[in-house]
């Protein structure tokens, strides 16, 4: 009987061959705490009696939710945090580089093939290089840094195939917002998610990151593509036998498979309030928004940016809208001010923040307030997420929330 990517994956890190439903114990190569968590993994750390973190190298502290402090208390987070880290000899701690899901693959952190544990629900975000990446708890996270292990139970996989060429004004969020729809917010709850057929393969990692981290949306324990070449490249690496055989066997199990044409996608929108409210851009033509957001670790990179400045290019935001643009991270806002694009969108009339998760969670820059209605590239419309809970969130790609921010209205 062949294996799922997953099980190849837990396979090669126990040693054991699993299926569906086994408990495993695996060994962790990497773990990401953030600054909303730091506190509370702290205290359960020393609560356990652990004495030294398992392995220093492999856990990564990262402020981004909380950055630039907004509330009085946030800072408590960040002294705590650093306290912690310096009392445990923490090596890798990013202050204001950017949002944790970005700086994970984009640092370095993450390989393919790897399992990786995370305090925040889109940490199945690393999928998008092949690793085994799972949102945890507090409690199991303080667990993780004095053992570096952690017990799962093993996912049945639901198999993603998308063929064809994605229409031109389609992007991966389209195709991860249609998926969102079909399987249901809890269509895919404690499954794996893998995708594959021609229109993943050529994708760009990024485009891959924004499917990985919304899988959560459905439920999903993880997503998981391929590695391939460009995922060699974005990580730096040499694929060894490993990793390249990280992809479905023929006879491999699925609880289930969807199959789509990439040609019958069309730009689509979650609406208020749930992920999984899907409608065509086209049917909702003509409602009128008060604010456009592009960021967070779903649609704040490069490629993002890059397509929302070629909507905006010699064009202005309505008068009446506030486009909010925030980089998921530092080099990606060092990389659009060199290419020109960080012009293009100051030109336009956007408001541009400093990386981090910003409005994505209603923390920082831009909250709205009773009757407003935003466009925003992130993964979630939940109700209250970006100010009162009267405000209505429509999720889009970044093309089709640039496109919004110039009419004033959806398009
Ligand atoms: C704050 C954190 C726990 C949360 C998560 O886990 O997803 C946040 O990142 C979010 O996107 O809602
Ligand atoms: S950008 Fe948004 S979704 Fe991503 S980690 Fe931050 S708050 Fe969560």
């Amino acid at each position: 009987m062949g294996e799922t990517v997953i099980e190849k994956i837990i396979h090669h890190n126990t040693g054991k061959k699993v299926k569906p439903g086994d408990i495993a114990t695996v060994s962790v190569d990497r773990v990401m705490i953030h600054d909303i968590f730091i506190p509370f993994v702290a205290e359960k750390f020393e609560e356990m009696g652990f004495q030294k973190l398992w392995d220093p190298d492999k856990v990564v502290l990262i402020y981004d939710h909380l950055v630039p402090a907004s509330q009085l208390d946030d800072t408590r987070h960040f002294h705590t945090g650093d306290a912690f880290a310096e009392k445990y000899g923490m090596i890798h701690v990013h202050r204001s580089d950017g949002i944790c899901h970005q700086l994970m693959t984009e640092a370095g952190y993450v390989k393919p093939g790897d399992v990786v544990f995370g305090t925040d629900s889109h940490t199945t975000t690393y999928g998008c290089v092949g690793a085994f990446s799972s949102g945890i708890g507090y409690t199991e996270m303080a667990s993780i840094l004095g053992t570096g292990s952690m017990w799962i139970r093993v996912p049945e996989t639901i198999k993603v195939v998308i063929n064809g060429k994605l229409p031109e004004n389609v992007m991966s969020k389209d195709v991860i917002l249609r998926l969102l729809g079909d399987l249901g917010a809890d269509g895919a709850t404690y499954r794996a998610l893998e995708f594959t057929g021609s229109t993943v393969e050529e994708m760009s990692v990024s485009s891959r990151m924004t499917m990985a981290n919304m899988a959560v949306e459905a439920g999903a324990k993880c997503a998981l593509f391929t590695p391939d070449e460009k995922t060699a490249e974005y990580c730096n690496v040499t694929l060894n036998d490993y990793q390249k055989s990280l992809v479905g066997d023929e006879d491999a199990s699925y609880c289930k498979t969807v199959v789509y044409k990439a040609e019958d996608f069309v730009p689509v929108m979650a609406c208020p309030s749930q992920v999984d409210k899907i409608r065509n851009v086209s049917e909702l033509s003509g409602i009128p928004i008060d604010q456009v957001f592009i960021g967070s670790c779903t649609n704040g990179r490069l490629e993002d940016l890059q397509a929302a400045a070629e909507v905006l290019k010699g064009r202005k935001v309505a008068d009446y809208v506030k486009l909010i643009v925030t980089p998921a991270s530092r080099k990606i806002y060092r990389q659009a001010i060199e290419l020109g694009i960080m012009d293009v969108l100051a030109e336009a009339g956007a408001i541009i923040t400093h990386p981090g998760c910003g409005l994505c969670c209603g923390r920082t820059g831009g909250i709205l307030t009773d009757g407003e209605r935003v466009v925003a590239t992130n993964n979630r419309n939940f109700l209250g997420r970006m100010g009162t809970s009267k405000v209505e969130i429509y999720l889009a790609s970044p093309k089709t929330a640039a496109a919004c921010a110039v009419a004033g209205k959806i398009v």
